[in-house]
C-alpha cells in the first residue's frame, strides 16, 4: 500500500473520511444520469472564456472526454468570435456586430474560414484527444456537414448564413465510431457561397437535425442576468421582453433566439452554463443541483 493510502486508512488526515464520503456520494449521484444518457446525443456549444483560459480549456476537454467515455454521443460546435476579431485586427480589417452577429464581407469570410476551421478547431481537437478521447475536426464545409442559406438579416450582414440542412449521416457515423465531432460553424449553399454562421445558430441547427437530447451553451456568464439576478429558467415571452428592454443584448440575443427555436423543434432541454466555472458541464449533467439558466417553453415556466 502506498504511503498516502496508509495515511488515509489510519485517518491521519483530519476530515479525510468525510471528504472521501462526499466524493463517493457525488460519484453515485451521477449513476442514474449515466444510465439515462447512455447512447443519447448532446450538442455542446463551446464559447466564451472557457475557450481562452488554459485551465478552463483543459477542464472542458476533460469534461467532454468523460461524457464520451460514459457512452454519451458528444457533438461539439465551437465559437471563436474573439479569435476572428483578433485576426481581423491584425490584418487591418474593421469588425462590426449587429444584434450579436458579425457583418461579413468577402475579406472577412476568408478570415472567419481560416480562423475557425483552422487554428481554433484544431486546438480543441488536440486538447480533447490529449485526454484519451478521439476528436475529429469538422469544418461545416466537410461532407456538406452544414448546408447554409443566407440569414434573414443578410441585407445588413452580408455573408452571414443560417443552417439549411445538416449531414446527419456523417455525424451519426462519427458518433457510432465513438469519435467526437468538433464542428466549425461555417457552411456553403448550392451555388458554393461560403457563409459565416453564428455558432449558437449552428449548434441549434445541428441539435435539431440530430434530435439531440440536450443542447448546452457553455459561455462566460453565470446564466441569463436580469438586473443582479441570475434566472434559473427563462421562457420565450420573458426573453422577448428582456430583449425589448435591452436587458438581454449583444451575443445573448442569438443565444436566446436559437434556444427557443431548438425547443420549438422538439429538443427536450436547452441550458446555458458558465464556462468560467471549472467542471460546470459535469455538474449540469450529472448532479441534482443543475447550474446556470434553463431555457424553457412558455408552458413549462408557468
Ligand atoms: N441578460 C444577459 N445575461 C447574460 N449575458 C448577457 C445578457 N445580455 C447580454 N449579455 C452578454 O452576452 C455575452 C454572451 O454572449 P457571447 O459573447 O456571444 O458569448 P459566447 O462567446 O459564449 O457565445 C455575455 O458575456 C454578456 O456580456
Ligand atoms: C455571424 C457571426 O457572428 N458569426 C460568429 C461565428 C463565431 C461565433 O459565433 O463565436 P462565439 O460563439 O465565440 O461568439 C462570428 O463571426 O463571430
Amino acid at each position: 500500500m502506498s504511503n498516502v493510502m496508509n495515511d488515509l486508512c489510519r485517518d491521519s488526515h483530519p476530515g479525510m473520511k468525510e471528504r472521501q464520503l462526499a466524493i463517493g456520494q457525488v460519484l453515485i449521484e451521477a449513476l442514474p444520469y449515466i444510465r439515462q444518457f447512455e447512447g443519447k446525443t448532446f450538442v455542446i456549444k463551446y464559447g466564451g472564456a472557457a475557450m481562452i483560459d488554459d485551465v478552463l480549456k483543459n477542464a472542458f476537454a476533460q469534461n467532454v472526454t468523460l461524457l464520451r467515455k460514459v457512452g454519451i454521443n458528444v457533438v461539439v460546435v465551437h465559437g471563436g468570435g474573439n479569435a476572428i476579431t483578433n485576426t481581423a485586427d491584425s490584418m487591418g480589417l474593421h469588425t462590426t456586430f449587429v444584434h450579436g452577429k458579425r457583418v461579413t464581407d468577402r475579406k472577412m469570410i476568408d478570415v472567419v474560414q481560416m480562423t475557425l476551421a483552422g487554428k481554433v478547431n484544431q486546438d480543441i481537437v488536440r486538447l480533447i484527444s490529449g485526454h484519451g478521447a478521439k476528436a475529429v475536426g469538422v469544418s461545416g464545409l466537410d461532407a456538406r456537414t452544414i448546408q447554409a442559406e443566407p440569414c434573414t438579416e443578410a441585407a445588413h450582414l452580408g455573408l452571414v448564413g443560417e443552417v439549411a440542412s445538416v449531414n446527419t449521416e456523417y455525424l451519426d457515423l462519427l458518433c457510432q465510431a465513438k469519435l467526437i465531432p468538433v464542428i466549425a460553424p461555417i457552411g456553403f449553399d448550392n451555388e458554393g457561397n461560403i457563409y459565416n454562421i453564428n455558432a449558437d445558430d449552428a449548434a441549434s441547427g445541428i441539435a435539431i437535425a440530430l434530435k439531440a437530447e440536450k443542447l448546452i451553451y457553455v459561455s462566460d456568464v453565470e446564466g441569463v442576468h436580469c438586473g443582479d439576478r441570475i434566472l434559473k429558467s427563462v421562457c420565450k415571452s420573458e426573453a422577448a421582453d428582456l430583449i425589448e428592454q435591452g436587458i438581454i443584448s449583444g451575443g445573448m440575443i442569438p443565444k436566446s433566439l436559437s434556444a427557443y427555436r431548438t425547443l420549438d423543434a422538439g429538443v427536450g432541454k436547452v441550458h446555458l452554463i458558465d464556462g468560467r466555472f471549472v467542471h460546470s458541464l459535469l455538474l449540469e449533467i450529472f448532479t441534482n443541483a443543475g447550474v446556470g439558466t434553463q431555457f424553457v417553453s412558455e408552458k413549462e415556466s408557468q
